[in-house]
């Protein structure tokens, strides 16, 4: 099965989180877009969604799906986003597209947070995909100075800027053993908005198409 056919089928996999007259937060990228492909499906069911991103937004709005604003909502039921890189122990690294900051908003403000990706995604220790760290332009080096002496080499992701007008370090080489720790030590750096590692809070559930199926991690 192609990569993009299992993205679908864990997509689909995860409507059944989705219950009737809820609003639900909706993540960004590839595997989240099959899913916006496929929520609009039942658009009439649900109250409408909280965007992740801009483009998100843009996807969710052309479906015709009611998107609302997170200060007006409260928290929510569940959130629905992909990864680029999956633990069995439910430890994500994200914003391969630039949207962790949002991403990692909605995902706090949300009771259950279910990961949709194909298995390529799952690993034994993150660290192989380039973690993102959203970083005010003028902190730039500073905080890549602060990433070198944690072992990593950052660089920069040119002409990209995300959509809270910040810049994206993406952090090779790092063998990241102990993620819980490192979200921590990385959100203490000055400048640095969000870093990638969804460990604090990590997803409660884990939907990961292979070639026989969708395996659910939780
Ligand atoms: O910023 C982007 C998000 O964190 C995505 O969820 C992540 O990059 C995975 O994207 P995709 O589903 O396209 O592999």
């Amino acid at each position: 099965m192609k990569p993009d056919d299992k993205k679908k089928a864990a997509a689909e996999a995860a409507l059944v989180y989705v219950e009737s007259g809820w609003v639900i937060g909706v993540g960004t990228g590839s595997t989240a877009n099959h899913f916006i492909d496929l929520l609009a499906r039942i658009k009439n069911r649900i109250e409408g969604a909280v965007a992740s991103s801009r483009a998100t937004e843009e996807r969710l709005r052309k479906h015709g799906i009611n998107v609302l604003d997170l200060n007006a909502t409260g928290n929510l039921p569940v959130y629905v986003d992909g990864a680029d890189e999956a633990t069995r122990h439910l430890h994500l690294i994200k914003g391969g597209g630039g949207a962790l900051t949002r991403e990692k908003i909605v995902a706090a403000a949300s009771a259950k947070f279910v990961c949709i990706a194909d298995d390529s995604k799952l690993v034994d220790v993150l660290g192989r995909f380039p973690l993102p760290i959203e970083v005010i332009p003028m902190a730039r080096s500073y905080v890549g100075r602060r990433i070198v002496a944690h072992g990593g080499e950052p660089q920069l992701r040119a002409g990209f800027t995300t959509d809270n007008g910040n810049l994206i370090l993406d952090v090779h080489n790092l063998e990241i053993l102990n993620p819980v720790e490192l979200e921590g030590e990385l959100d203490h750096i000055a400048g640095a908005v969000t870093n990638g590692l969804f460990a604090r809070r990590p997803a409660d559930v884990l939907l990961l198409g292979t070639d026989s199926g969708v395996d659910k991690i939780e």
